[in-house]
């Protein structure tokens, strides 16, 4: 990119014919080009809002000068970073319009480049999917569908995408594994950022095989690779292991000094900033502070400090009962043509257990959950002894809930192990008619549509002995037998219980630390109605958390769930699972075992030292798995 230098230049000379004569417009200055963004002052406003509408940003002035290194920060729930960057992509009317001949981003337009061609985005809290069809996201684990072998190469280089050929014609000569429209220095540059984002040993694997990390950093090679000038991210470090995060940043920070492209990130309020950050913009509700990093900073500190203070609280010694073994596996496998996932991997998940699963981008761990909700087909041939009773030490298995895969059907596992992951998040319907409340009721019976007269279910579940109080399900429906009435009563207030102790009350006095008005129940009954697919996704990603939790299923799954969630949401969830919410009657019940994966331990809701047998750490490193003991 060549910026002019020194003295004022005049860029453009604006004539207009009036009939006073002709006069020439504003001069601009060198200084003027060198402008990234300019919106001197505006509100900001859906497009087709009505007149009293209120405004999405209220006063937002924000200026960002080339060679200023920015980030977005924001504490509000409702997706406001992600709304701020929409604004920037042009998604909202901003009022007035930053005057020509600048517009709001005068480095582009200034030279004739089309803002709206050359500011990209990759966005984490966005859905791949969409629509109101449930997406069978363990597609990915079995054999690839011939419509998901797409590799990561091919999609970002389609030429080298084999032609289709009939069974009957010659193999061509190999397609080229590198495109041949990339000169020397393209490809140098492509290969350096490949290595630097740790992408090498995944470019010609299917995209579908690609871990959670391993795909965000791809999204975010593909957006670079297209070149555009200002590159924004939308939470990029999430669900990033701790080794990559600093790799992560250094890239991004290489190419924001070459211009190559510009980048702005938007991070959580209580994500580290990283050093080279000068300049912060804080989103508040409608508010954004824009200014130098320690200025806005210690607005921040005073903003969130209530909420952070909770964090560190130490979590109380655990009530927990150790049961029985509910996930008993040894010498686990999986393995995709000579590619070892996992490796004679052993461990045992027993009631009242709260265990941290930890490991790399790609060592495995959303492929052992896989396995543990049998969503895996690999779950069924685990088990490989001669007979139950004399199983032999060479032996392996899988045994859910003591019985091996196949002799579990798929609905009982569904509602005896409940999860939320990113794959969830991604798969679950989005129909229009879905209210808050009918999703969170699905977690009864682990549907994906609402089913019965109140939405919560027809009581298809399990006998384990989950919720100590003797309550764990049925087998087969329980509509319209004896005891569905005092079942259908119980679930009903189970979904007031995740509603008042996640919900926006709780969010409200987890950011304010302001107990709840006497009304407060109108907001949670209103949140209750709402469309669910209206919803902002971090509200989204709270909802589907509370249909994990709210049958107090035996096994509960939380594969990253506090991605894109903010402060307060991720106190009152961490509360939830510490058992510890302030009326002290509801959280995660003592014979439950839960099952964390997080990549900041910051996250984790307990302390390890306050009770070594409950609360544990599982890694998975090289296929192998163990227990870390403090
Ligand atoms: N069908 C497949 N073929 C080949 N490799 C696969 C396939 N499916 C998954 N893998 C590989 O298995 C490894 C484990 O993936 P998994 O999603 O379990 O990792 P993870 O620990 O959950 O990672 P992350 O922290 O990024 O979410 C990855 O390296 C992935 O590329």
């Amino acid at each position: 990119m060549v910026l002019l230098t020194g003295t004022p230049v005049l860029l453009r000379s604006y004539r207009c014919h009036s009939s006073l004569g002709v006069r020439n417009s504003r001069v601009l200055s060198t200084n003027s080009s060198s402008i990234v963004l300019s919106i001197p002052k505006a509100d900001v406003y859906r497009f087709g809002d009505g007149k009293n509408a209120q405004p999405l940003f209220r006063g937002l002035a924000w200026e960002i000068k080339e060679g200023e290194n920015w980030a977005v920060i924001g504490s509000g729930g409702g997706g406001e970073k992600t709304a701020l960057f929409n604004t920037l992509l042009g998604r909202y009317r901003i009022a007035p319009y930053p005057p020509p001949p600048g517009g709001m981003f005068p480095f582009l337009t200034l030279k004739g480049l089309d803002p709206y061609s050359e500011v990209s985005i990759v966005s984490f809290g966005h859905r791949q999917q969409a629509g109101g069809a449930f997406y069978d996201y363990s597609a990915r684990y079995g054999a690839v569908h011939e419509e998901d072998r797409l590799t990561l190469r091919q999609s970002m280089f389609p030429e080298t995408i084999p032609p289709l050929r009939m069974p009957y014609e010659e193999p061509n000569a190999t397609v080229s594994s590198q495109p041949v429209t990339m000169s020397n220095e393209e490809t140098a540059f492509f290969n350096d950022l490949v290595a630097q984002m740790g992408l090498g040993p995944f470019l010609d694997l299917p995209l579908v095989a690609l871990s959670n990390g391993q795909t965000r950093r791809a999204r975010i090679l593909k957006a670079i690779l297209k070149k555009p000038h200002l590159l924004l991210l939308d939470e990029p470090l999430t669900g990033l292991d701790v080794k990559t995060r600093p790799l992560l940043l250094d890239t991004l920070y290489g190419l924001h000094v070459k211009k190559a492209p510009r980048v702005i990130m938007a991070l959580r309020a209580q994500d580290a900033l990283p050093d080279w950050v000068d300049h912060v913009a804080y989103v508040s509700g409608s508010t954004v502070t824009t200014g130098e990093r320690n200025a806005v900073m210690k607005q921040v500190e005073t903003a969130i400090g209530g909420s952070t203070g909770k964090k560190s609280r130490n979590s109380k010694p655990s009530t927990s009962r150790i049961g029985d073994v509910l996930i008993d596996m040894k010498n686990i496998k999986v393995q995709y043509g000579d590619r070892k996932v996992l490796d004679q991997l052993s461990w045992q998940i027993r009631q009242g257990e709260r265990w941290h699963l930890i490991g790399e981008n790609g060592s495995g761990k959303t492929t052992l959950l896989s396995l543990i909700t049998g969503d895996h087909p690999q779950s069924y041939t685990q088990t490989r002894y001669g007979d139950e009773n004399h199983s032999r030490d060479t032996s392996s298995y899988l045994r859910l809930f003591s019985k091996p895969r196949s002799r579990l059907p798929t609905t009982l596992l569904r509602s005896a192990i409940t999860i939320m992951s990113p794959e969830l998040f991604d798969a679950f319907p989005r129909r229009a008619n879905m209210s808050v409340w009918d999703v969170i009721g699905t977690g009864f019976d682990g549907d994906f549509v609402p089913k019965g007269k109140k939405s919560v279910g027809s009581g298809i579940g399990m006998k384990v002995g989950s919720s100590g109080d003797g309550r764990g399900g049925h087998e087969g429906s329980m509509e319209g037998q004896e005891n569905w009435e005092e079942e259908e009563k119980w679930r009903v207030s189970r979904v007031w219980d995740v509603l008042e102790a996640l919900g926006p009350d709780a969010w409200k006095r987890a950011s304010t630390e302001i107990p709840p008005a006497a009304s407060s129940f109108n907001l949670t009954k209103d949140f209750a109605r709402m469309s669910f697919p209206s919803l902002p996704l971090p509200q989204q990603r709270m909802v589907l958390l509370m249909r994990a939790l709210v049958s107090c299923a035996p096994l509960v799954l939380l594969d990253e769930v506090w991605s894109g969630m903010d402060e307060a949401m991720v106190t009152v969830a961490r509360e939830y699972l510490r058992g510890d919410s302030p009326d002290g009657k509801i959280g995660i019940g003592s014979d439950q075992a839960v099952v964390v994966i997080t990549h900041w331990e910051q996250e984790v809701p307990w302390n390890r030292d306050n009770d070594p047998e409950v609360f544990r750490q599982f890694k998975l490193s090289g296929g192998k798995g163990e227990e870390l003991k403090r």
